[in-house]
């Protein structure tokens, strides 16, 4: 499927100071072999922008970023920000409940995918101590952890080549974590974490935002 090029990605924010200067990697995209960066450093130093910067949800000062060779711009804003996905910590409290949210997801998407089945995030989520009553109330009455996995759960639905996850274990307790890592190892995500153990146990390769701009990445032997 190829890979995610990242070439010297830099912002600024508006006050000058830099945030991250000259970020690059690259991570294979395949399924048989799922790679997950970690992209770690201390609060403020720029992760969640990151992440955004990678989904064109925020635009960056200057660098590259390809998906198979391709930019956004060549492949188009809605297909990269559904290959690259977005999963932010705290979901959005739309109005309905999950149920109808899918419904209507999978209807937007049938005809793109022209009779491609997705996968059902009620399944991906049956082994995460998920009842299933939660996929029919209201958004606005799930707890942190109920949303932040329904959220997971749609967003490893609809296939995307690279999950972009902002802390998405943040709110479970311990066994729902581990059982939501079971699962995401499956998947080629960049990982925002505050977790060493989390880190220790999930990454294949290490990001490191510091104060001040300056990047580092490690492959994890
Ligand atoms: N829309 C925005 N406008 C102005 N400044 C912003 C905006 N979004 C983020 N920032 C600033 O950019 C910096 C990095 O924020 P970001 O949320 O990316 O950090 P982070 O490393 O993810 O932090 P945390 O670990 O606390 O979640 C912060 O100083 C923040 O105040």
């Amino acid at each position: 499927m190829g890979s995610l090029v990242v070439d010297k990605l830099s912002l600024s924010l508006s006050s000058g100071i830099a945030l991250f200067t000259n970020v690059s990697f690259s991570l294979d995209i395949d399924r048989r072999e799922p790679q997950r960066l970690v992209v770690r450093g201390r609060s403020g130093t720029g992760k969640t922008t990151l992440l955004k910067c990678l989904a064109n949800l925020v635009p960056y000062d200057s660098g590259e970023v390809h998906i198979g060779g391709k930019n956004a711009k060549q492949i188009g804003m809605s297909t990269w920000r559904a290959r690259l996905l977005y999963v932010p910590q705290r979901p959005p409290v739309v109005p309905g409940t999950p149920r109808a949210f899918i419904a209507k997801l999978d209807q937007l998407t049938a005809q793109k995918r022209k009779g491609l089945s997705l996968l059902d995030p009620i399944e991906i989520a049956s082994g995460w101590n998920l009842s299933k009553d939660m996929w029919d109330k209201e958004f606005s009455q799930l707890s942190g952890g109920e949303s932040q996995r329904i959220a997971l759960a749609i967003a490893i639905s609809r296939e995307p080549d690279i999950l972009l996850l902002d802390e998405p274990t943040s709110a479970l307790d311990p066994d729902a974590c581990a059982r939501v890592e079971e699962t995401l190892k499956e998947y080629t995500c960049i990982w925002v974490t505050h977790s060493q153990e989390q880190e220790n146990r999930m990454a294949t390769a290490i990001l490191t935002l510091n104060a001040g701009g300056d990047t580092e990445f490690n492959s994890v032997d």
